[in-house]
């Protein structure tokens, strides 16, 4: 593990009015301490995991529009403020990774296309040749290596549950021998169940640690699973 603890900086938080300060976990946030090599955001939407995500990014250097650290394109509104205001704590510290937005991989394929011989480094395909869903586990296969820290932000987003299973065996692979750290946002009650990960629920306006069978994302996935017919009657009642 690397990346120990995400502190932010209250005491330089320019106010509490705006985006990013006003949301309400990061109010009432003073630190993470990250204890797994695998640890997962989990919250409703708009509860702030990607903001937060997008912070370490900034700090671990990487480009926030998505990418490593050698991977500049531009995507609109892609600059994290909160960056400025939290701190990392390393031990011991690695450059190596990088920050996946599901949102802008599609810009991410198009710049490695742009230069030569790069996509040699995903396998050798050119990532707009394959389908949404391969290509990102083109990236998980030929781009992630050992002694790195990647943070992803929903990773599920084009993964059938096929391949979501597929990618809990590259996350196997990568944190549990070659000691690479993820941090990963996501709303994939398949991908929470990965053992002895650490996973941070960002409900109820602050930061908590959870087990994966009080998320709400297991909860309600397990219900509807185990009682589709009376949940969608529930549902699609009159009121
Ligand atoms: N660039 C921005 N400017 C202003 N507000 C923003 C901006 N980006 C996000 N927000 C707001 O900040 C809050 C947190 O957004 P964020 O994207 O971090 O949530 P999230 O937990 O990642 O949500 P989701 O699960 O939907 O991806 C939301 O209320 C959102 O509307």
């Amino acid at each position: 593990m690397y990346l120990k603890r995400v502190s932010l900086q209250k005491e330089k938080l320019p106010n509490h009015d705006s985006y990013p300060f006003s949301i309400p976990v990061i109010k009432t946030m003073d630190q993470l301490d990250v204890t797994s090599n695998v640890t997962f955001f989990v919250g409703e939407n708009g509860s702030g995991k990607s903001t937060l995500l997008e912070a370490i990014a900034d700090k671990c250097g990487f480009n926030t529009a998505g990418g490593g650290r050698n991977n500049y394109f531009d995507v609109n509104e892609a600059q994290s403020v909160l960056g400025d205001y939290i701190t990392l704590s390393w031990m011991p510290k690695v450059t190596n990774g990088f920050f996946l937005r599901a949102e802008t991989f599609h810009h991410f394929a198009t710049h490695i296309d742009s230069i030569d011989g790069a996509s040699q480094a995903y396998g050798g395909k050119s990532l707009h040749h394959q389908s949404h869903g391969e290509s990102f586990l083109s990236l998980f296969r030929y781009r992630f290596h050992q002694r790195a820290i990647y943070l992803l932000d929903e990773p599920e987003a084009a993964l059938s549950p096929q391949r979501q299973l597929a990618f809990l065996r590259i996350l196997y692979d990568l944190s549990a021998y070659g000691n690479s750290q993820f941090i990963i946002a996501t709303h994939s009650p398949i991908l929470l169940g990965y053992p002895e990960a650490i996973i941070f629920s960002f409900d109820d306006d602050s930061i908590r640690e959870v087990a994966y069978e009080d998320t709400d994302h297991y909860q309600i996935t397990r219900h509807f699973l185990d009682n589709r017919k009376r949940f969608l009657h529930e549902i699609f009642k009159e009121e």
